[in-house]
């Protein structure tokens, strides 16, 4: 199955839109495995026995594994997704970018050793960087467009004065996603869900493809404004929360108040559709 046809297939099952960010932090893990690095896939692994039943996808952020020599942690966990969870599509938040060649090997990466459903990618470098991934029948990758963070302003928001129209950069980027860079429908876009207004331009110029959109829980990202840009019967969209689900609880209970946060973020999404 490919990546749209999963993201479509769980959404329905899980009748969810949430996304469960895997940002595995040993400094906030519960009780005794706090500080334990070597605890990384068991901690995530509880997250995703805890919450398969109520998501469209997994994120795993690479960094979180990389900074701690956690790759084979991030493999296991991989493995143990596709046990658990075989409907849930995985997206590899890697946000690679770099020319063809080098492209090629992180494709490789994303899709052959990690086995991923789809990867994020940043778009600066342009066409040639993001080519190689398509290469892969079926994945999907997500290019950054309009971030949750304060600094996406800095060149996200600069107008191209080169382009007719002159579009915003990110605008640019969606134009590209929607139209010439997306050669077989595997193209997605990252909008932050702590600017809603962009996200309704973003679907303006992008009426179909899918949105990522993390910013929602401890970035503090309005849910219901999110949903209502977003959403598009035809449009679908990916809300990830990290943080406040992984770490909804400090004690020995935190798979079951991931499970309790998880689920109540899920309902007000799934409410706030018009
Ligand atoms: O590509 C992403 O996932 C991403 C894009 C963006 O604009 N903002 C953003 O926060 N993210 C990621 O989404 C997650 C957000 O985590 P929380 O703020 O804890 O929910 C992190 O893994 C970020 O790296």
């Amino acid at each position: 199955m490919n990546f749209t046809d999963m993201l479509r297939a769980a959404g329905a099952q899980n009748q969810s839109m949430l996304c469960v960010g895997l940002d595995p932090e040993p400094s906030r893990f519960p009780g005794a495995w706090r500080g334990d690095a070597q605890r990384i896939y068991e901690f995530c692994a509880a997250i995703v026995d805890a919450t398969a039943d109520l998501v469209v996808a997994f994120k795993p952020q690479i960094a979180y594994f990389a900074a701690h020599r956690a790759e084979d942690q991030l493999e296991q966990l991989m493995a143990h997704m596709r046990v658990r969870a075989p409907q849930v599509p995985i997206i590899l938040d890697a946000k690679r970018g770099d020319i063809g060649s080098t492209a090629e090997q992180y494709a490789r990466e994303a899709f052959e050793r990690y086995g991923a459903d789809a990867v994020t990618l940043s778009p600066f470098m342009g066409w040639d960087s993001v080519k190689p991934y398509l290469e892969y029948p079926g994945k999907g990758a997500f290019l950054l467009c309009r971030t949750s963070n304060p600094g996406g302003d800095d060149l996200q928001n600069q107008r191209l004065a080169s382009v007719d129209g002159q579009p915003l950069l990110y605008e640019h980027v969606a134009q590209l996603a929607q139209g010439p860079w997306n050669l077989n429908g595997q193209l997605g876009l990252v909008v932050g869900a702590t600017y809603p207004a962009e996200i309704e331009r973003v679907r303006a110029i992008a009426p179909t493809v899918p949105l990522l959109i993390p910013g929602v829980g401890a970035q503090g990202g309005d849910a219901l404004a999110t949903v209502r840009a977003g959403w598009r019967p035809d449009g679908p969209i990916i809300v990830n929360s990290s943080r406040a689900i992984l770490y909804a609880s400090s004690g020995d209970d935190f798979a079951e108040a991931a499970r309790r946060e998880a689920m109540k973020t899920r309902d007000v999404l799934q409410a706030a559709r018009p």
